[in-house]
């Protein structure tokens, strides 16, 4: 599960010999200047093999235009961009049969129902045989829900009807990797929980998801890696767990000698106190195996240690609102957990 991962100014240092997870996606240095407006900057993106990552960041951060550059729509004023193994832009043609994309603007016919638009969408899919088309959309449109609806017209769907058709023509054909940009955008809370199952059957079948989004719960629910952008630029990304771990500086020790722990540590000069899940040492001051070697030492039977979560929403709200970097988040890798 956990690769690597390692929090600055010493508080932990841990790692294993897990190689680095081969990347289906990598960002390097990638710039996109409009105008006056720097909408990207410096962005090292890694999306490993397999992942679900969720691409987190308030409006304007450069998710949309950090993902049109993976899919090589935009290209980069400065940077490498690599898909599958391929060079975008000019690597697309190679890369972009493997890769289902739910982008804004995906170009649907307005007068053609839903289904006569995957048909024109499925008849330019270079991996779809002819013969294979009627049923490859009848699938999709059931996947997403909107077989019922399949023909009516585009232009009369309502915003949550066009997503469905959208990543309907993400799933015509089984894909490498999806890229989904505001996916639940429109979308009712029953079409938010399908759209979470339908990441959880890609991720099942071992599908790379890329998926960007407001919705921290949703990301929280769904992804197994995370990106926080800010003002164009990463601010974190790795592994959910390692990420919502490392950005909380406790320690939670269960024993049942409470006061046994609490008075060690405290002798120790280790900030601790009794929370309902057990005792809390505070690891701004100590290192972790310094608090479990203090309790050991004083005889305390400790159960279990683990590290205290913080949540994402204030994760992300100590990462965007300009207040310092919690310790280690700069230095979290994107090997996180699977
Ligand atoms: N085609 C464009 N021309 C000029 N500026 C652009 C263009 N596309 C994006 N920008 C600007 O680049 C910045 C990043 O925009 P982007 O759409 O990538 O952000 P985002 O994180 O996807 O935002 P949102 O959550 O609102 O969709 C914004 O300041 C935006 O106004």
């Amino acid at each position: 599960m956990t690769t690597s991962f390692e929090v600055r100014d010493g508080v932990a240092d841990e790692s294993s010999a897990t190689p680095a997870p081969a990347l289906a996606a990598r960002t390097r240095g990638l710039r996109k200047v409009y105008r006056s407006t720097v909408a990207v900057d410096q962005v090292d993106l890694d999306v490993p093999e397999g992942a679900v990552l969720g691409m987190l960041g308030p409006n304007g951060s450069g998710k949309t235009t950090t993902i049109r550059m993976l899919l090589g729509l935009v290209r980069p004023t400065e940077g490498e961009v690599e898909l599958l193994g391929h060079a975008m832009p000019d690597g697309a043609r190679h890369a972009l049969p493997d890769v289902g994309a739910l982008v804004e603007g995906p170009g649907f016919h307005p007068f053609l129902s839903g289904r006569d638009n995957l048909h024109r969408m499925a008849a330019a899919e270079p991996r779809l045989r002819a013969s294979a088309i009627e049923q490859a959309v009848e699938d999709a449109l059931e996947r997403v829900g909107l077989s019922a609806a399949a023909h009516r017209r585009y232009r009369a769907y309502s915003l949550g009807m066009k997503q469905r058709l959208g990543l309907a023509g993400a799933l015509l054909v089984p894909r490498r990797m999806v890229v989904l940009d505001e996916p639940t955008n429109g979308l009712d809370p029953s079409g938010t929980r399908e759209i979470r199952k339908i990441i959880a059957e890609l991720h099942a079948d071992g599908v790379t998801v890329v998926v960007s989004s407001h919705l921290l719960a949703e990301v929280e629910a769904t992804c197994t890696h995370v990106a926080v952008l800010h003002d164009g630029t990463v601010v974190a990304q790795g592994g959910l767990n390692e990420l919502l771990e490392s950005g909380s500086p406790g320690l939670l020790v269960s024993t049942p000698d409470g006061d046994k722990a609490l008075d060690a540590l405290r002798e120790n000069r280790i900030p601790a106190r009794l929370t309902p899940e057990g005792v809390r040492a505070d690891l701004t001051t100590a290192l972790a195996p310094k608090v479990v070697e203090t309790l050991v030492h004083a005889g305390v039977e400790v159960h279990e240690v683990r590290r205290e979560r913080t949540d994402l929403e204030d994760l992300f709200a100590r990462l965007t609102q300009g207040e310092s970097e919690p310790d280690g988040l700069s230095s979290v890798d994107a090997g996180g957990a699977a």
